[in-house]
């Protein structure tokens, strides 16, 4: 167990835009499973974003960074949107969700692609590309273009502006989230595929050069190729089934995870978990949260799909709570709300109702209670 006492603690942070809908969904599904599971968690409501910045200046503030701090897992729902604009940049940046991924070093970012079988029969992409795609892209989330230095905006002498940003990555970074998909692909089918573009760039050929030397090292019963990012793209969508575990940097894994969610039929069927070193005692700070962001497009209508981030509570229970059976009983019960007709308006076939954000939450805790009840009349 993570925790000196048996309770395990987690920060439950909505953010903005769709992040509050979604999460009061996975919100009380965890709920659900501390009533009727003993699952052993306390749960700490917390505010993140353009509230709290108005009523103290700060997007993260004291409460929020507390509970935060004493958690074994933060469930997260999503930043971002049009009302950043009110917020300073030097203000945002202070309390930024890439801030916090890399103020508890959450370096080992899991994205699992799975496509329902009932979405496989009435998503958009065509059924035989859908069916029994199921693979994990483990991005790298601490380091890269997006926490490089130097980067900015200057002025040069000619009155042109200029953007910079730096790509980096050293070989502990590379090797250690090269080893988190060698041990994973070990538990799956025993496959990895690692992204880069290294027939362009410098930190692309260290990059294949440390997760070649490792395989050699200490993975080699684990099956290894390279593809570049460009190929990985089209592959990803002509054939996502060929995959099993994927490793990339952080600006590819963040682009093609949102290119991957269509395999599994919608960007707001995605969940994922970001983690951090194991330490002395055992324990690993991590985040749960959607892949998807604050979707500002339908904020506030009550539309949003909640199972990417209810499905992120399945890997919390999995990989925080040690509760893998809980986490296969949720996984089941989202596949039995789906197989029951349960859709959200983006995964929704023609002609078919449109659940609001709620209602699914509702269809999940059904599907749980009838799936439950199920499994302890057949003990
Ligand atoms: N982890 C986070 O908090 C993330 C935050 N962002 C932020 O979110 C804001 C909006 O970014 P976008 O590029 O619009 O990406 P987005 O992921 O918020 O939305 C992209 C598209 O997918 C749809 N979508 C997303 N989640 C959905 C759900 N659960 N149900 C139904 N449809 C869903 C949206 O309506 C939109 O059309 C930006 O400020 C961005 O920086 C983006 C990605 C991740
Ligand atoms: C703030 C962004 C980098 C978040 C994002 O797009 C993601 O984590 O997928
Ligand atoms: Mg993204």
């Amino acid at each position: 167990m993570n925790n000196r006492s048996n309770m395990f603690k987690v920060a439950v942070v909505g953010g903005e835009g769709i992040g509050p809908e979604v999460t009061a969904q996975s919100h009380r599904v965890l709920k659900w499973f501390a009533a009727n599971r003993g699952v052993p968690v306390t749960m700490r409501e917390a505010q993140y974003g353009i509230i709290p910045y108005l009523a103290t200046g700060k997007v993260l503030p004291e409460d929020t960074v507390e509970a935060m701090e004493e958690a074994d897992a933060i469930l997260w729902g999503a930043t971002g949107g049009p009302e950043t604009k009110e917020v300073p940049p030097a203000a945002r940046k202070a309390g930024s969700l890439l801030s916090m991924r890399r103020k508890y070093d959450l370096y080992a970012n899991l994205r699992p692609i799975v496509a329902s079988p009932a979405l496989a029969d009435s998503a958009p992409l065509k059924a035989e590309v859908l069916r029994g795609v199921d693979f994990v892209i483990i991005r790298e989330l601490t380091s890269g273009i997006y926490f490089g230095e130097p980067r900015g905006i200057e002025t040069l002498a000619d009155g042109q502006r200029r953007g910079f940003n730096t790509e980096q990555y050293t070989t502990n970074q590379i090797r250690r989230v090269a080893r988190a998909a060698f041990e994973l692909a070990r538990t799956r089918k025993g496959k990895v595929c690692s992204v880069d573009k290294a027939n362009v760039l410098e930190t692309s050929v260290l990059w294949r050069e440390e997760v070649i030397a490792l395989h050699k090292q200490e993975f080699s019963d684990v099956e290894l190729n390279h593809l570049y990012v460009d190929n990985a793209a089209m592959q990803i969508v002509r054939e996502p089934r060929q995959f099993d575990v994927m490793v990339t940097g952080n600006i590819f894994g963040d682009i093609l995870s949102d290119c991957a969610a269509m395999a599994s039929g919608s960007l707001g069927m995605l969940p994922s978990a970001s983690l951090g070193p194991v330490d002395k005692f055992g324990r690993r700070k991590a985040l749960y949260e959607p892949v998807h962001g604050s979707a500002p497009d339908i904020a506030g209508k009550g539309i949003a799909n909640p199972l990417g981030s209810i499905l992120s509570v399945a890997m919390m229970l999995r990989l925080t709570l040690d509760r893998p059976d809980d986490a296969d009983l949720l996984e089941k019960a989202v596949d039995t709300a789906l197989a029951n007709g349960a859709r959200t308006a983006d995964i929704a076939e023609a002609g078919a109702t449109r659940l609001s954000t709620e209602q699914m939450g509702d269809a999940v805790l059904s599907a749980l209670e009838k799936v439950a009840a199920k499994q302890k009349e057949s003990v």
